[in-house]
């Protein structure tokens, strides 16, 4: 076994990773299960029979032994189906490799076999004088290894794991050792990051062949640890199963930072307009204006709701009030409209729907939304490429009229139904926040942490973005693609929101709004969260 070509880490960033991984726009593709098992059907037709496990199981043996050097003693749980078939093919390297191997293998349920791959890799363990343990109990000693490979269920979840095999989901996490996932932790949805029954929460997930969407978004990030791929030597295979969606993440984004050249003016940054605080919610729209003015926008204007509100930011006196924004204003501006807005900002929906140059709604303005479908209606009229909303999950569940929970299960697809309902660029907050356009691949951000889960880090995206799309207004336009300035916005600002969030707050400690809002910034962050590199 080799021990120089490890697989690509993907997370935490930065990416080294294979030359020829990134599609045109440098982003990194994400497939849903349909198109995964396409792009394996695809891979399987050229290669040998059964080499494509063989080459997994020994991706997942070399980064088990790149990650645990001196683990003596290795616990693979194993499914009947390929995913086992992947555990079984490793555990012949790490038993080659002198490890202890303590294997276990999952029966599977009345009525139905193992698939042929894996009864093979079932063959070819036993060949290799590997001992299979088949009881419901994990191996003896098991709990003792130090570490365990959980190769129970990958992509093949079709329902919550009950009965032996959550029992086995739970022994895994019960032992506490450290734990390399293959493929996806057993339990966790491929398509949607949230599991509705027992999961293992993962240290590493070597993801195979294709990257799941759930890996990245929701609980996906929690369950699946550092994530790790290996296209098993696919790169070069012709015309490969196109992604359902992308990372959005630090290399994809560089592209989009806009340059400060010498001669730039205030005039070629953009106008922010600002409008929300209601009473008692003032420094909702005051953290915005803040947030777009710190970002660079040209000039930044506020009209807070509340008319007792402060007309002016003691700490920013550039921030300029205004009493009553005219429809010229709202024609030269990007319109922030929602932070703190309480049941204020309904009446200036209207308005803002027909005159508003670029309307970021977030927050109240998202409910008002919601609440009305002839401020919806409006909202469809406004040109394609005009309007971004920022809703959190439960914002979007109002909108949509769905579950919260139907929103977490498929948050890309929610995401995506948004934009087609609402007209608009979506930004689906949250861990792994979705950033989805009409009829067009949604992205999954990688930046930010547990330290953006305090009150007002919303309110500072949205003023982000605000500053973001309007100086991407004043570069040249793609006519022919309408939407591309919005998107781009979004994706620049949610990324780096997260980005300086993980600056800021290395530790995930909760971050002030306040403290955020003043590092808001369109360039690359002084210092990017760096770590070591994978061996690619
Ligand atoms: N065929 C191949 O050569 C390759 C297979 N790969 C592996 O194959 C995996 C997918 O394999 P499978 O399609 O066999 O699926 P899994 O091994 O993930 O699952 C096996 C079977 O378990 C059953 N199942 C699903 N949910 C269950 C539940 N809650 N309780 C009990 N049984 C349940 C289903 O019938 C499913 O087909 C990938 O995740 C990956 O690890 C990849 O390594 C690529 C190559
Ligand atoms: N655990 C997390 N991981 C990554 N980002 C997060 C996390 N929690 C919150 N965020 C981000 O923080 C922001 C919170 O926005 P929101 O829920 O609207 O809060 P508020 O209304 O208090 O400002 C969003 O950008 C969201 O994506
Ligand atoms: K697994």
């Amino acid at each position: 076994m080799s021990p120089n070509a490890l697989p690509a880490r993907v997370l935490p960033e930065p990416v080294r990773e294979a030359i020829g991984r990134r599609d045109e726009h440098g982003a990194i593709g994400l497939h849903r299960a349909a198109s995964a098992r396409q792009r394996e059907r695809q891979a399987l037709a050229t290669r040998a029979p059964h080499a494509l496990m063989a080459r997994a199981g020994l991706a997942v043996a070399r980064l088990a032994l790149a990650l645990q050097p001196h683990a003596r003693t290795v616990w693979i749980a194993c499914g009947h189906g390929n995913n086992g078939g992947d555990g079984l093919e490793a555990a012949i390297h790490l038993q080659q490799a002198g490890r202890q191997v303590l294997l276990q293998l999952l029966e599977p349920p009345a009525g139905s076999t193992a698939p042929d791959d894996a009864r093979l890799a079932q063959q070819r363990a036993r060949d290799a004088g590997l001992v299979i343990h088949t009881g419901t109990q994990s191996p003896p000693g098991a709990g003792q290894a130090d570490l365990v490979i959980d190769a129970l269920l990958g992509r093949g979840l079709g329902r919550p794991a009950e009965g032996p095999l959550a029992a086995a989901i739970e022994a895994i996490n019960d032992a506490g050792l450290p734990t390399l996932a293959v493929d996806l932790p057993s339990g966790l949805p491929g398509d949607g990051g949230h599991p509705v029954g027992p999961c293992v929460r993962a240290d590493w997930t070597l993801a195979l062949l294709t990257l799941a969407p759930g890996l990245f978004t929701g609980a996906g990030r929690d369950l699946a640890g550092e994530i790790w791929q290996d296209p098993l030597g696919t790169l070069d295979d012709p015309q490969p199963m196109p992604a359902d969606a992308r990372l959005n993440d630090g290399r994809s984004i560089e592209r989009l930072m806009p340059l400060r050249p010498h001669a730039l003016h205030k005039g070629s940054s953009g106008d922010v307009l600002v409008i929300g605080g209601a009473r008692g919610m003032g420094g909702a729209a005051m953290l915005a204006a803040r947030a777009a003015l710190v970002a660079g926008a040209g000039r930044v204007h506020l009209h807070p709701l509340d008319p007792q509100g402060l007309a002016t930011d003691p700490l920013h006196p550039e921030l300029m009030h205004c009493s009553r924004p005219d429809s010229d204003l709202l024609a030269r501006c990007t319109v922030v409209a929602g932070c703190g807005g309480a049941t204020d900002i309904i009446g200036w929906l209207p308005e803002l729907s027909r005159h508003a140059a670029r309307l970021v709604l977030d927050a109240d303005a998202l409910n008002a939304l919601a609440a009305d479908s002839a401020l919806l209606a409006l909202l469809h009229q406004r040109e394609a490429g005009r309007t971004v909303i920022t809703p959190h999950p439960l914002e979007a569940a109002r909108l949509l009229r769905y579950p919260l929970e139907t929103i977490q299960q498929d948050r890309l697809a929610a995401a995506q139904e948004l934009a087609r309902r609402c007209h608009a660029v979506v930004v689906l907050k949250g861990s792994g926040s979705v950033i989805a356009a009409p009829g067009r691949l949604p992205w999954i951000n990688t930046s930010g942490s547990a330290a953006l889960a305090t009150a007002g880090s919303g309110d500072v995206l949205a003023g982000w973005l605000g500053a973001s799309w309007s100086r991407r207004a004043t570069l040249p336009a793609s006519p022919a693609d309408p939407w591309q300035a919005s998107e781009q916005a979004a994706r620049l600002a949610v990324h780096l929101h997260g980005q300086q969030a993980q600056r800021l707050s290395p530790d995930r400690a909760a971050l002030p709004a306040s403290r955020l809002a003043e590092a808001a910034c369109l360039l690359r962050p002084r210092h990017p969260d760096t770590g070591p590199g994978p061996i690619a």
